[in-house]
């Protein structure tokens, strides 16, 4: 017997066909233990420009929070969602499997951690799961293991992950379905597990259908733009890759949940790691964009035939390419006319990473003064936050941040 889902279910279930529409629930990260693993040694492979000082880390975040929740924002916090993941048995048990590298840590020891995570809790078990474990916290005694002994007591036995702070890369939510990312770096493999387990046993995404599986080519949620209702962007570059921008695509042509996307090569730099890092949605026709970015960007354009066979054409000039894919005669892109080096300085800074609350309404980093200041000339309203630690892994509010519910524009 099928039981229809009461009112509220429908209302709240997930579903983003847009970067702008109103928003209403969202997935952060509140940052946590996993931030104290980074240090001057390890930072870089972490993926950390500095070294963030986390109480204050956890402040701004916790303001940032609040802005959305002023808004009416349902916000979600993954930490909370992944423990009650994995109060499910078969959860824990995935859990514990992902954390456990045989690899690295060979029969012996990998049974060793395997049955004492087996015996922890599901909030022991998430902590594990997102800040990582050294050597030295292993349990038993150094005894007869070669790896132990070899190993410096804080390296790592399990991986911590302080990317998770950025939950926009690791999942993304297209129509109502949710495309689990492959990450490219191997500092943020790992993130996936924890997100495939919320999705699968969290109670209330249980229903989720799923766009992409986690084990194709590398796509990450930070190049994935949702110009308009079937209408895709997808960056190409130092994380999604040809290959994981086209299965993506024939994904979502699939799944009838897009009729176009635009595949966007982007330069392969730290600094533009992710589409979203030269330009974001601030209204449903207008972008905010690096300068450089604005005559240089081209696009792809990947579509069905009749036959369902996908047609790639292109290159063109991507504003032109994505006009013509959302149907509107230009798409806006809101000059922030500034010199070069004010414009490098706070693309570095994010500037052009906003998350969008509502058409026209965004949050972007209040550093970023000059491109804020444009924005509001333009009449966007600019929700400021503090992100000088958050910052420091590179990303902004956009990146922050995974959609689950907007409302149509
Ligand atoms: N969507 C984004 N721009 N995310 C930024 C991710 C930053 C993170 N440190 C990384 O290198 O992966």
């Amino acid at each position: 017997m099928t039981v229809e889902p009461a009112v509220s279910e429908t209302t709240t279930s997930p579903r983003v066909e847009s970067e702008v529409g109103r928003l209403r629930t969202v997935l952060l990260h509140r940052p946590g233990n996993e931030l104290k693993r980074l240090t001057p040694r390890n930072n870089d492979q972490l993926l950390f420009d500095s070294i963030p000082w986390v109480d204050r880390a956890q402040e701004e975040h916790d303001a940032f929070a609040e802005v959305l929740r002023g808004r009416g924002v349902e916000v979600l916090l993954l930490a909370d969602a992944l423990r009650t993941a994995l109060t499910d048995r078969r959860a824990h048990t995935a859990g514990v499997h992902a954390a456990v590298d045989d690899r690295r840590l060979g029969a012996d020891l990998a049974d060793v951690l395997r049955s004492h995570l087996s015996g922890i809790d599901a909030a022991g078990l998430a902590e594990v799961l997102m800040s990582g474990l050294t050597f030295e916290e292993l349990p038993g005694s150094e005894g007869g293991s070669l790896v132990r002994k070899m190993n410096h007591p804080h390296d790592f036995a399990v991986d911590p992950l302080p990317n998770l702070l950025f939950t926009r890369d690791s999942s993304a939510w297209i129509a109502d379905r949710v495309a689990i990312s492959s990450l490219a770096m191997p500092a943020r493999r790992r993130e996936t597990a924890l997100l495939d387990l919320v999705y699968a046993y969290h109670p209330r995404f249980r229903q989720a259908a799923r766009a992409y599986g986690a084990h194709s080519a590398p796509i990450e949620g930070g190049d994935v733009m949702l110009l308009a209702p079937g209408v895709l962007a997808i960056g190409v570059g130092e994380r999604t890759t040809a290959a994981g921008a086209e299965s993506l695509a024939r994904s979502v042509f699939a799944d009838d949940i897009a009729h176009t996307v635009l595949a966007v090569p982007i330069e392969q730099e730290r600094a533009t790691m992710h589409l979203d890092t030269v330009c974001t949605m601030v209204d449903s026709d207008a972008v905010v964009m690096y300068p450089l970015a604005r005559d240089s960007l081209v696009a792809y354009t990947l579509r069905t035939d009749d036959n369902g066979s996908v047609r790639v054409d292109g290159p063109a000039p991507f504003l032109t390419a994505a006009a013509a894919a959302m149907g509107i005669d230009r798409l806006r892109v809101i000059d922030t006319g500034l010199d070069p080096v004010t414009a490098e300085r706070e693309q570095w800074d994010d500037g052009n990473n906003t998350l969008a609350l509502a058409p026209g309404v965004v949050v972007g980093y209040e550093r970023n003064v000059e491109t804020n200041a444009r924005l509001i000339e333009e009449g966007i309203e600019v929700l400021a936050i503090a992100g000088s630690e958050l910052g420091s892994g590179r990303g902004g509010p956009r990146c922050m941040s995974c959609p689950i519910l907007r409302e149509p524009v």
